[in-house]
């Protein structure tokens, strides 16, 4: 286990804290650009991929400064390499953290060849499946919930634009009949694939969903159903003996040093290949394998993930923000802020350090958002005019890129639609970014007019109502295009920023007890709904138990 200090009990927190006492709480953004014309310039940062205007965050550079001696006297490379080395450094569990292999080149990481060889197995029986003139194969159900689902169900409509047209993916994950059953109800048994992804093929809702969609696909196969398990059924896991017991005999396996939300990479990136071939998801692992030598080998001064997970902990311990919004401005990462709950509060969402001492300071955010523009006619309000302060994390992407075959062919009128509709979706996440920095004094509001206010009320109360406070902090991330590698690029950054804020706080990114404690009472309560005894349950759950049977 690591000796590294927490970064409460380091030289450079207390010289933080002092910072944040002085002028560090009290940094003006609008006047901070207009003091530093090079301000843009000196917060930005290009890693592969991914360029970062990280100059409209509450920093400056002794802010800066400090938070990289603290990563120093936290030991952030000495960790990040221990991470990198296999060394087993999530400890309650035993285990090493490894996804970074699953994404090295051959014969580069350590159990290269092992990870390689079923790379290969798996890339090659997506070819097969992709020759659906030959597989008969139209559709791919992937049954599987948390990692085993948020990864490829936000990495496949981000790539929509190299998705073959001839195979349709869906996810299935909630225990919820009513989420399997309409996906199932549209599709024929002999034209679909189901792929059980379960890294302990234990989960109760991914069991669940699996027996249902074996009675479903042997009721409508009709004879022969049995036997062609083989070929319409396929697992991704670590526990292959597991799935051989519930009748799948194609099965890609895993590891247990790869964690279950950084598992896309792995045999649970399945329905991802399917989706878009052999060759782009293998650009998918080149790209975030380029942001892993990245954040190897950068110097922290030029380091993304790093200074981003610095950048969390200014937030979150000093300037006390609970919560961060991420906002994609593209609609096919819809599902980044649903996935990025999971990466980030699973890890980080922790009360003890590595020695199990509770820690007196705060962890994870809330991580949440939605896609722009859809989230400013929502909850953008609150950003710009309530009482909390949320950092925004902006996704900007340069170019548009859609599936050749629906665009080609569409009319020119049609096309130039969608070129002008792009400059409409950037312009606004720029527009929204100035917004929150320049904000709108109640001055400011004065003297301008506003048609549609009441004019029962006088122009002081109305300007009040317009006034933006400002100087509220986002970091913009630009991407060229959305490709497969760029993809890739960005999660690996979102997943060592994790790792960053974690170890700084020096507590075990890569468990996960707190889900513990509900499933097994969800376990102790299933066979009282069969019997609807209520003896010994707290009042209220007797009291719901009762209404929900009676
Ligand atoms: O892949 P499995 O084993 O079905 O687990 C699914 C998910 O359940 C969890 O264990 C708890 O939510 C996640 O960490 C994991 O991604």
């Amino acid at each position: 286990m690591s000796t590294a200090p927490r970064c409460d009990r380091t030289e450079a927190w207390s010289r933080l804290a002092d910072h944040h006492a002085g002028v560090g709480r009290a940094l003006d953004l609008r006047r901070a650009f207009a003091a530093d014309a090079g301000r843009a310039g000196a917060f930005s940062l290009q890693a592969p991929e991914v360029f970062a205007d990280l100059s409209k965050n509450l920093w400056d550079a002794d802010t800066r400064a400090l938070l990289l001696a603290l990563a120093r006297e936290c030991r952030i490379e000495q960790r990040r390499d221990a991470m990198l080395a296999g060394e087993p450094i999530n400890h309650t569990e035993g285990r090493a953290v490894l996804h970074t292999a699953l994404r090295a080149p051959r014969g580069v990481a350590p159990f290269g060849d092992e990870v390689h060889e079923v790379l290969d197995c798996m890339l090659a029986y997506v070819e097969q499946v992709r020759d659906t003139a030959t597989s008969g194969i139209r559709h791919v159900v992937n049954i599987g919930i948390g990692g085993s689902d948020l990864g490829p169900q936000m990495v496949v409509p981000a790539l929509d634009a190299y998705t073959s047209p001839a195979l349709t993916l869906h996810f299935v994950s909630n225990v919820d009949g009513h989420d399997i059953a309409p996906v199932l109800r549209r599709l024929d048994p002999r034209e679909t694939l189901v792929i059980v992804a379960s890294k302990t093929f234990t989960t109760q809702e991914t069991m669940a969903n699996a027996a249902v969609a074996r009675a479903w696909f042997l009721a409508g196969y009709g004879e022969g159903g049995e036997a062609a398990i083989a070929k319409h059924f396929a697992a991704t896991t670590t526990n292959v003996a597991a799935a051989a017991k519930f009748g799948i005999t194609t099965t890609f396996g895993f590891w247990d040093w790869v964690g279950g939300r950084y598992s896309l990479w792995s045999a649970i990136g399945l329905p991802i290949a399917l989706a878009v071939g052999a060759e782009n998801f293998r650009a998918l692992l080149a790209g975030a394998h380029a942001m892993d030598r990245h954040f190897a080998e950068a110097p922290l001064e030029a380091n993304l993930p790093i200074q981003l997970g610095l950048l969390d902990v200014w937030y979150r311990n000093f300037l006390g923000f609970t919560s961060r919004s991420v906002a994609p401005y593209h609609q096919g990462l819809r599902r980044l802020p649903a996935y990025l709950q999971q990466l980030e509060m699973e890890s980080n969402g922790k009360s003890v350090d590595l020695d199990g001492e509770p820690l007196p300071f705060g962890t994870s955010p809330v991580v949440w958002g939605e896609a722009g523009t859809n989230g400013q006619h929502a909850y953008f309000q609150m950003l710009h005019q309530g009482t909390d302060v949320i950092p925004v994390e902006f996704v900007a992407v340069k170019t548009p890129c859609y599936r050749a075959e629906g665009i080609a062919d569409l009319p020119e009128g049609v096309r130039a639609g969608l070129a002008d509709q792009h400059h409409k979706l950037l312009a606004n996440c720029l527009a929204q970014s100035q917004a929150l920095m320049l904000g709108k004094s109640t001055d400011e509001a004065m003297g301008e007019s506003a048609p549609t206010a009441s004019k029962a009320l006088d122009a002081a109360t109305v300007a009040r109502h317009r006034t933006f406070p400002g100087n509220r902090p986002s970091t913009t991330l630009v991407l060229d295009q959305l490709t497969p590698a760029a993809l890739g690029a960005l999660i690996a950054l979102y997943e060592h920023r994790v790792f960053t804020s974690g170890a700084l706080w020096r507590i075990n990114s890569f468990d996960q007890w707190g889900v513990e404690l509900g499933k097994a009472l969800c376990n102790q309560l299933l066979p009282r709904f069969a019997t609807g005894d209520t003896a010994g349950l707290d009042g209220s759950t007797a009291a719901l138990l009762d209404r929900l049977l009676g």
